[in-house]
């Protein structure tokens, strides 16, 4: 192992934890040019720290005699990453997860701190098999909440929304650590044969179960510095991100308004499904994404998009009764990722979500005027909260007695297709979170 990788993992996991980057982009660009073997220990680490940040400050809340808040940030951040190499990962013997604590805080913390994190973490690795959790008879929410490390208003409005049982099972998901998506450029090629090409290059990989165009790769190191992804065969893409595009299902040739559109990955795949024939027009309010859009379409031989800056929360009136196809992937809370990015469990707050039901109700109002009679309006977003979801639709439909739910059984061979709306979970299909609706103007 190189030397200074713990050094690497405590800046990596300041940098997310101040709020300098989500947790994937920071880790990328930290373990670029690592050895395979020092990169997973660092993804491990990082992720296992901010994944289980409460049950960690849980455990240093019953085994410290100082309070959190009056140890450092530093402090606690080596604390917590000793914690998790103690409590979490078996590979680790605890002695050396103590050692190495204790080197780093030699940089990073003054003589007293380094006797508290060495005391600390020695007690807790003594006494590991005998740490208590809340008692979950009478406080389901605190239990859950320390066990998964949620803060306690998502499990009460999960809990609200899904029931006990389900919300446990999942956070249970959500704590696995997911297989890479890829989706096939089928302008390129079909899945059938860039599977056998990653399995002749010793991938492992299987036909995702709902999405038609995605391969599921359960040894995903390295693969994209991979020919096969530099020459545009596939993209990265999570499953149920997928299924927005494959229930879309918009025509060759038609004209397509996706509102709210970088960095392109739905964008992208509306392009394909169409054999890059039509015109999609893909809208961002924020200007350096739409260069992401553009690099996105390059690499996957794509020419009929174009970027455009703009704000869907205002009408555009020139694009007024124009698409064929209008996509809305408005902005959302992002609760159906935890698994990727664990961070966003702790970065939002019960006021958030009100505002933010609020803006899609906007970008969805303002967006609908594009679509032509009988037309497809297609609304998602990658959240578990029905305030973002369903009740955005309704409230759209109750004002809008032109437009009606679409079932998409076709595309998509599930009882809820026939709804036209759907909500994916970790723990019943596998996917990130995440909602779809198909509406029609009539
Ligand atoms: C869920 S992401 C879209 C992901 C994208 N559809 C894809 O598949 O790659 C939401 C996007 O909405 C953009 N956004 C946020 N507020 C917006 C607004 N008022 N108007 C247009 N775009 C907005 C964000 O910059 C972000 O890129």
């Amino acid at each position: 192992m190189a030397k200074n990788i713990r050094e690497e993992i405590f800046k990596t996991l300041n940098q997310i934890e101040n709020g300098k980057g989500y947790s994937n982009i920071v880790l990328n660009k930290t373990t670029r040019d690592m050895e395979t073997r020092d990169a997973n220990f660092t993804r491990e680490i990082v992720y296992g720290v901010l994944e289980n940040r409460i049950y960690l400050e849980w455990v240093v809340s019953r085994y410290s005699k100082l309070k959190i808040s009056k140890i450092s940030p530093a402090v606690l951040t080596i604390i917590k990453m000793g914690l998790y190499q103690i409590l979490k990962m078996d590979k680790v013997p605890d002695s050396a997860a103590v050692n190495e604590c204790v080197k780093l805080s030699k940089k990073h913390a003054n003589k007293g701190a380094q006797g508290f994190i060495n005391g600390l973490l020695r007690n807790v690795a003594r006494d590991k098999e005998n740490i208590e959790l809340p008692d979950r008879k009478k406080d389901f929410t605190k239990y859950i909440s320390v066990k998964y490390s949620y803060p306690e208003w998502i499990i009460e409005d999960w809990a609200a929304m899904y029931g006990e049982s389900f919300t446990e099972e999942l956070c249970e998901a959500n704590s696995k650590k997911p297989s890479l998506n890829i989706r096939v450029n089928t302008l390129a090629i079909d899945r059938d044969t860039l599977m056998e090409r990653l399995s002749e290059s010793g991938r492992e990989c299987r036909a995702a179960e709902y999405g038609k165009d995605i391969v599921v790769v359960l040894n995903p190191d390295g693969l994209i510095d991979t020919e096969e992804y530099r020459s545009g065969l596939f993209t990265v893409q999570d499953e149920s991100s997928s299924l927005v595009a494959q229930i879309m299902n918009p025509e060759s040739g038609a004209t397509v308004v996706d509102v709210c559109s970088a960095p392109g990955g739905k964008t992208t795949h509306m392009a394909q499904i169409m054999k890059n024939k039509g015109r999609i027009i893909a809208r961002d309010v924020h200007e350096h994404k739409l260069e992401l859009i553009e690099s996105n379409a390059r690499r996957l031989g794509i020419d009929i998009i174009e970027t455009s800056l703009a704000d869907a929360a205002e009408r555009d009136e020139s694009l007024v009764d124009k698409a064929d196809y209008c996509l809305v992937d408005a902005p959302c809370s992002g609760l159906g990722l935890v698994r990727k990015k664990p961070e966003i469990k702790y970065n939002k707050s019960r006021s958030d979500l009100e505002s933010l039901s609020k803006l899609q109700s906007e970008i969805l109002e303002a967006s609908s005027g594009y679509v032509k009679k009988g037309g497809t309006l297609v609304y998602s977003t990658c959240t578990l909260n029905v305030k973002e979801n369903i009740e955005v639709v309704k409230d759209f439909l109750d004002k809008h007695p032109e437009f009606k739910l679409e079932p998409f059984e076709a595309e998509l061979p599930l009882e809820e297709s026939k709804r036209g709306y759907i909500e994916l979970y970790p723990n019943v299909h596998g996917t990130d979170g995440f909602f779809i609706s198909k509406m029609i103007r009539m």
